[in-house]
């Protein structure tokens, strides 16, 4: 593949049912006509709740989407400077997080610090960055950290993004995690991750994820909503890919694989159906849907297997941060190394590194 420039466009694949589905807000003008030119995406308005959507999605072939997920990684070559662009490029791509049980406000003050200045001035000065301010799009942590992470990243432009609705599991009544969410957007969190209820998908019960997301979605007023789906406990991904799509049609501006949890993260076949199922969405409505891998992420290696695939299937414009993210809490370690390597012709040790 060429990995040097923003030339593929997203191939849409309209589908019939949908052309015929109101939208549940105002109906939104089409995305920008040219991709290379990164006009914000607009929110995804969501549409009315149809099963005829989801009936376009049901045949999902499994094999193929294995074989298309290995195909992508075994063509990549990306190598020296070019690496280091893509590498820069997932920098700022990345949801830098920190979900412990034992995360404390003084924790996540140094994650902060750290997203401010990712890159050590040596590094920045082998790379010839100049005065490119290159941080991640976003810090993400729990509800209670919220606060001190909108004081600490005040004025800097970086997003706060809270994981609401009682992460991971998602098992808490409608009532408790929407406010959640409210509390989350209250203290200065300005995305929201939402986790689902696994059981409505083992139940096929869409209409109901549907409210909820939707309920989520009211909740957050001008907080971007992520809906994690929890890919690794859906069991098929027939479950991915309806999953996705009855978030995007109740209105995520975000599909995210995992919580990080779960005993399977992100893996590039389920990756692969949930951007094929924003290809659908966005071939139907114009509307784009952003796509955000979490859970795993730790190696260069991996980061740029996501990219490759995210270029191939949804195009240039999808490389963006309102449009993709990693959900990392060590992926930024070993984009430093590397990059290091790239400068100095030899690899750092990874505790120089080492986070908070
Ligand atoms: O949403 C983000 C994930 O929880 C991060 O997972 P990780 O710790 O495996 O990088």
């Amino acid at each position: 593949m060429n990995t040097t420039g923003p030339e593929s466009t997203p191939r849409s694949q309209p589908t019939a049912a949908l052309h015929h589905l109101p939208t549940s807000r105002s109906v939104p003008a089409n995305a920008p006509a040219n991709p290379a030119e990164p006009e914000k995406s607009q929110r995804n308005p969501g549409l009315h709740f149809d099963p005829r959507f989801l009936d376009e999605l049901r045949a999902v072939n499994l094999s193929a989407i294995e074989r298309r997920a290995a195909t992508l990684v075994k063509r990549r070559s990306i190598k020296g400077d070019n690496q280091s662009a893509w590498l820069l490029r997932a920098l700022a791509l990345m949801d830098l997080t920190t979900l412990n049980s034992n995360d404390t406000d003084e924790r996540v003050r140094r994650l902060c610090a750290k997203a401010l200045h990712p890159l050590s001035t040596e590094l920045r000065d082998g790379l010839g960055l100049g005065d490119r301010l290159i941080r991640p799009a976003a810090v993400c942590v729990y509800h209670p950290f919220v606060a001190t992470a909108a004081q600490a990243l005040h004025g800097s432009g970086i997003e706060i993004a809270a994981v609401s609705t009682a992460f991971p599991h998602g098992l808490a009544p409608l009532e408790t995690r929407v406010r959640e969410i409210e509390l989350s957007v209250a203290d200065g969190a300005t995305e929201i991750d939402v986790v689902i209820k696994r059981g409505l998908v083992f139940a096929g019960r869409w209409q109901e994820l549907y409210d909820e997301v939707q309920a989520f979605r009211q909740a957050c007023g001008s907080a971007h909503l992520k809906v994690i789906l929890g890919t690794g406990d859906l069991v098929s991904l027939r479950n991915v890919t309806l999953a996705s799509a009855v978030a995007m049609m109740a209105g995520a501006d975000f599909i995210k694989t995992s919580t990080g949890k779960e005993s399977v993260n992100a893996t590039l076949p389920v990756g692969l159906a949930m951007v094929r199922a924003i290809r659908t969405y966005h071939g139907a409505t114009g509307i784009r849907i952003g796509f955000k891998p979490a859970g795993g992420i730790s190696t260069t290696k991996t980061a740029l297997d996501w990219l490759v695939l995210i270029k191939e299937e949804l195009g240039r414009r999808w490389l963006e941060p309102d449009l993709f993210r990693f959900g990392a809490s060590s992926l930024l370690t070993d984009i430093e190394r590397q990059l290091d390597h790239h400068v100095t012709g030899s690899y750092s040790a990874t505790h120089r590194h080492a986070l908070a």
